[in-house]
């Protein structure tokens, strides 16, 4: 019996079946610009004929004509998304091929892209989206049997050939045929190549692991924990990616909310989804969140504030603050205080209104009635029943002394109306009133801000991005049980949590996967502990620091990290200023020169001035290619071909705060990293 001829088979064939492709997507491209062109001659042509019989039309006739051309215009959005879409295929169409048989079928090449293609006319898929339930079978299996779940069933068969592909420009760079593990060739030169101002996506590589959390389906709550550079923040916003494809019908990109450290974060990791062809995400930082919950009087201190008080001055009473309103205690505690209010704090009275008496046991059963509604909004209600009351005894209206009358004597009967008030007596109630630093002119540290947010869901309720049908929280080591409890009551979405607790820059206030799953008790933890970011060399180093023997770093080697020895202040700018020159010279795009606080990063950015280099601050909007000046607190999240690490001495990293700085600033490396100090070393490099 003769071999079943398999298509495209041999490299020659593979570049001529590339060809016919990049073709074909350009038919395509003409085809859509002709109806681009067609919709906007209609388009014209509709408004110039609304414009001349204006006169004639009645308000249905406009309604109707604005309806059609809102469709026209929508219509050619889309057209000129698709268009986007089948020119960034023809640079790089697909990257991957498998050839997969099911029993009593004839094995077809199923190409997979970055978007799906297929041919109109023929109605045939030619490149399927990484997405589609058949492309699983390349991230899931080698050669052999395989399978992958669709909506109506798992399909079984037999992958016959797994390919990959690197076509840059519309050219064939190399093709692999794998038979084991292919996926490390084609990953070790993504992961060598340098850096980018944003981050990337990773269709072509996703790992087995990361495509299980990318295409988990059923996690009403998905925690990963990841250790730095194992690629949660990039596939967490794969699995926005996918959640868009697969329940595109029920969400789209304004249903999805990003919760981010800062916006320079949001800047970098902005491209993303674009990238894999969504709309831009909402995005918003705890304190915007904070900001649009609290009330207006309070004005507060920012997260970046509060940490960078604590590396400034160490002051006992300051972390006592901030490490006890961080504990899952401190959060059982204010439910229970909620108990407390709600069966101790209400006295019912009778009330005499005019001459009409309401007895208490009227008032108290309206109260019971509303024994569902927030409890600083039972007032309001029980007040119109009473007034309603009062009204039909009376028989008369009543004047507004005697509604006044009735809503200050409902209100009266709850010890405490006003939130600040309610926040204090909480601490006196603990019996720890120093705990709290409130005054009159209402500015909360940062620890008290979303405990009282929580006390305002509680007792007032807040109803808010109800749009929101699948939240993402990164960093999610720097949040407390409060900050969680709050996203829970206010977001009953689905939930996307990841981050690492090496990587705190609070370690008064962190919270591990196993605080979080104690709020979200039905949540899937994934753990991740392949290290792709930095060399061997580099998670060596930084494991001096924090040390996680589960950490496995994906082979790549680069030089040994380096701790320069100054004479002084004056040798270290000086070693510094020498780096940055070799590094402008050579092929490099990102050079992090990472300090402690951001009042070292302003120093080293006026010593250090000179075309390219730019200073990060919390009030900064955007990354920067070139040479990057910051604190550890604000390039967290993101990386660098070079990192250099200033006064790495014994000195400036001394507390528990300095080591979670120094551990984040190193692992920001990827392929170069080096430390300069003057006097003594740090502790937590010399040991
Ligand atoms: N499967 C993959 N293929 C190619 N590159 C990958 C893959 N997974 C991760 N990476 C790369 O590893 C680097 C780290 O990824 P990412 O920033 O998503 O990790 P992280 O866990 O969020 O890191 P950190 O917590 O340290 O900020 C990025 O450059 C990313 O592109």
């Amino acid at each position: 019996m003769q071999e079943p001829h398999v298509k495209n088979a041999t490299e020659q064939e593979e570049r001529e079946y590339l060809e016919e492709i990049k073709e074909q997507l350009l038919l395509s491209v003409k085809r859509v610009d002709d109806a681009v062109r067609q919709f906007s001659n209609e388009l014209r042509e509709k408004k110039q004929y609304i414009h001349e019989h204006q006169s004639g039309m009645d308000d249905a006739d406009m309604v109707a004509a604005g309806q059609s051309i809102n469709r026209m215009a929508f219509t050619g959005d889309a057209a000129v998304a698709r268009k986007r879409k089948l020119l960034k295929l023809a640079q790089s169409p697909y990257f991957g091929r498998i050839d997969f048989t099911t029993p009593g079928q004839q094995t077809a090449p199923v190409y997979i892209g970055v978007h799906s293609y297929s041919d109109e006319r023929q109605r045939q898929n030619l490149i399927y989206d990484w997405r589609a339930p058949i492309s699983s079978l390349f991230y899931d299996f080698e050669l052999g049997e395989a399978s992958y779940p669709t909506p109506s069933g798992t399909i079984q068969g037999l992958i016959e050939l797994k390919r990959q592909y690197k076509i840059r420009d519309g050219r064939l760079e190399f093709m692999l045929d794998s038979d084991v593990n292919i996926h490390d060739d084609v990953l070790q030169q993504e992961l060598a190549k340098s850096s980018d101002d944003k981050m990337k996506t990773i269709v072509a590589t996703i790992q087995r692991d990361q495509n299980a959390v990318i295409r988990n389906e059923e996690a009403t709550v998905m925690v990963i924990q990841g250790v730095a550079g194992s690629g949660k923040t990039s596939i967490a916003l794969h699995r926005i990616a996918f959640l868009l494809y697969r329940f595109r019908e029920t969400i789209a990109a304004k249903n999805i909310l990003i919760i981010s450290p800062n916006k320079v974060f949001a800047d970098y990791i902005s491209n993303v989804l674009p990238e894999l062809g969504e709309e831009h995400i909402p995005e918003m930082g705890m304190e915007e969140l904070a900001a649009d919950l609290l009330d207006t009087r309070f004005t507060f201190q920012t997260f970046f504030e509060q940490v960078s008080a604590l590396l400034e001055a160490h002051n006992p009473a300051f972390i006592e603050r901030i490490h006890f309103k961080s504990s899952f205690e401190f959060l059982s505690q204010l439910n229970q205080y909620l108990l407390h209010i709600e069966n101790t704090y209400l006295n019912v009275t009778e009330l005499r209104v005019g001459r009409t008496v309401v007895p208490a046991a009227l008032i108290q059963q309206k109260f019971r009635t509303y024994h569902r509604v927030p409890l600083l909004k039972r007032f309001g209600l029980v007040a119109n029943d009473v007034r309603a009351y009062v009204r039909d005894a009376a028989g008369r209206k009543l004047t507004g002394q005697d509604k006044a009358t009735i809503g200050d004597g409902i209100s009266r009967m709850f010890k405490l109306q006003n939130l600040p008030d309610l926040y204090r007596d909480f601490y006196r109630w603990l019996g720890r009133p120093e705990l709290l630093k409130l005054d009159h002119r209402l500015h909360l540290e940062y620890a008290d801000v979303f405990p009282l947010i929580y006390l305002r869901l509680r007792l007032e309720g807040i109803t808010a991005y109800e749009q929101v049908k699948h939240l993402l929280v990164d960093e999610m080591q720097d949040y407390t049980p409060v900050q969680y409890a709050v996203l829970s009551r206010l977001f009953s979405c689905r939930k996307t949590i990841l981050g690492d607790v090496s990587q705190t820059v609070n370690p008064y206030s962190a919270s591990s996967a196993e605080t979080i799953e104690r709020v979200f008790p039905q949540a899937d933890v994934v753990k991740l502990f392949r290290s792709y970011r930095s060399t061997i060399e580099i998670t060596a180093f930084a494991q001096h620091i924090t040390p996680n023997p589960h950490i496995i770093p994906l082979e790549r080697h680069g030089p040994e990290p380096e701790l320069v020895p100054c004479a002084g202040k004056n040798e270290e700018w000086e070693t510094i200023r020498q780096r940055i020159k070799a590094f402008q010279g050579a092929g490099n795009h990102s050079l992090g020169i990472i300090c402690k606080t951001l009042r070292q990063a302003e120093e080293a950015y006026q010593v250090l001035q000179a075309p390219g280099v730019h200073l990060l601050t919390d009030e900064s909007t955007s990354f920067k290619e070139g040479v990057l000046i910051t604190t550890a607190h604000l390039a967290k999240g993101l990386e660098f071909d070079a990192v250099i690490v200033p006064f790495a001495s014994a000195r400036n990293y001394k507390t528990e705060v300095d080591k979670g700085m120094l551990y984040i600033a190193c692992t920001r490396a990827m392929h170069q990293l080096t430390l300069t100090y003057a006097g003594e070393l740090t502790a937590f490099l010399s040991a």
